[in-house]
């Protein structure tokens, strides 16, 4: 991109997911972190005593010593990232929208709102369409969103199926990774050798989700798929991964090979568009029966690849396989980093400081 970099500040810089925009944004050629915003707590502080940091690398430099600032409505930014918990997401994304910066956020608060995108860039890229719907657009601002970690993991691995046969019914079995429930999630007395059986509000999520991100837009507005969607999560003791065990009805009947090669060929529709983020293929599919694994997989095309085995009948459905998708990166961090590469590209997304001149 020959134009200066974005600058970017993140909201709930601090948390688990906050750490991984970090790490995403570090390098990245078209965004710069300018701001690092989070609650109370933290604000003040230099970001390597406020973060309880738990990246397997050091924390970048450039960001180590860079001090934390309250959230306002006056960050010195071109548009936010949101990794904010979920208690406070929804009133915050929605002052900043309002005070006319773009939010490209992970939290589920707004998610199912009808006029925000629940984008994933290679599924639904059109919805973005949805912005200009928004009240805060006139003044610059709007909020975009990304899906559920688990949901990225089941929509990306349906959709070739949809586009190729159809699906009507759905039954899914997750097996959840421990930093999906953030830090410090789940007590080690829970999770040591042992699995949980229940994650609250996940299987309605991943029950709903996936029916707006599939629909059609019409008229400026989102037609869910009609698509039935049962869902049993399980929180499993993996570091990084969430594993999904799924069994679909499709529209029109299908051999495993057909199954095979709809998920194998498939392209996905902003493949031309380089974004850096984009991983190339989206699907990887294995062979090997014991292939795809969290520990071995979940880092594949930089944990933005969603990795698919074991493709074969069903013996209730019509077909069933394993989906593996890394549900901090592209489940989270850089499912949102991916957004805004599109809405760069699309021409959402500008620095703040020509729409203020623009306006004035
Ligand atoms: N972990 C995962 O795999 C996924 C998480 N998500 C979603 O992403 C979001 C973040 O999750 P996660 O990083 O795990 O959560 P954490 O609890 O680790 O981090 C929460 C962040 O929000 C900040 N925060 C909390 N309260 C306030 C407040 N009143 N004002 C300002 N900032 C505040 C915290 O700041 P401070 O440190 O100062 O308290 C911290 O930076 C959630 O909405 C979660 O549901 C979505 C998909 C996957
Ligand atoms: N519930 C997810 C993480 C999460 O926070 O999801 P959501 O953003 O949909 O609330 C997990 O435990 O793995």
């Amino acid at each position: 991109m020959d134009q200066p970099k974005l600058r970017v500040g993140i909201l709930g810089a601090t948390g688990a997911v906050g750490q991984k925009f970090v790490e995403l944004l570090a390098d990245h050629p078209w965004f710069e972190i300018s701001v690092l915003a989070a609650s109370d707590r933290s604000a003040g502080k230099p970001y390597r005593e406020a973060a309880h940091w738990i990246g397997t690398r050091p924390i970048p430099p450039q960001v180590a010593d860079q001090e934390v600032v309250p959230i306002s409505t006056e960050l010195d930014c071109d548009f936010v990232f949101s990794g904010l918990s979920a208690s406070v997401a929804g009133e915050i994304e929605h002052q900043l929208a309002e005070a006319g910066y773009p939010v490209i956020s992970n939290a589920r608060n707004h998610r199912m709102r009808e006029d925000v995108p629940l984008l994933i860039p290679e599924i639904n890229p059109d919805h973005t369409a949805l912005i200009e719907r928004q009240p805060w657009r006139a003044r610059g601002g709007f909020i975009v969103t990304n899906p559920n970690c688990s949901t990225v993991g089941l929509v990306c691995a349906l959709y070739p199926l949809v586009k190729t046969f159809g699906v009507t019914q759905v039954h899914v079995t997750t097996l959840q990774a421990l930093s999906g429930a953030g830090y410090p999630g789940v007590p080690s007395l829970d999770a040591t050798a042992n699995v949980i059986p229940f994650i609250g509000g996940e299987e309605e999520k991943m029950a709903t989700e996936p029916r707006k991100i599939l629909g059609k837009l019409v008229d400026g507005r989102v037609e869910p798929a009609a698509i039935q969607i049962s869902a049993q999560c399980n929180r499993v003791p993996v570091l990084e991964g969430h594993l999904e065990c799924i069994s679909v009805k499709l529209a029109r009947a299908a051999s495993v090979e057909e199954v095979r090669a709809a998920l194998q060929t498939f392209r996905s529709p902003i493949a031309d568009l380089q974004l850096p983020t984009a991983p190339d293929p989206l699907l990887q599919v294995f062979d090997e029966p014991h292939f795809p694994q969290p520990r071995r997989h979940a880092e594949l095309g930089r944990g933005m690849t969603v990795s698919i085995g074991r493709i074969r009948p069903c013996e209730v459905f019509d077909v069933k396989f394993v989906a593996l998708v890394h549900n901090t990166i592209r489940g989270a961090a850089g499912g949102a980093v991916l957004n805004a590469e599109l809405l760069v590209r699309q021409g959402y997304l500008k620095p703040r400081r020509s729409l203020i001149v623009a306006e004035a």
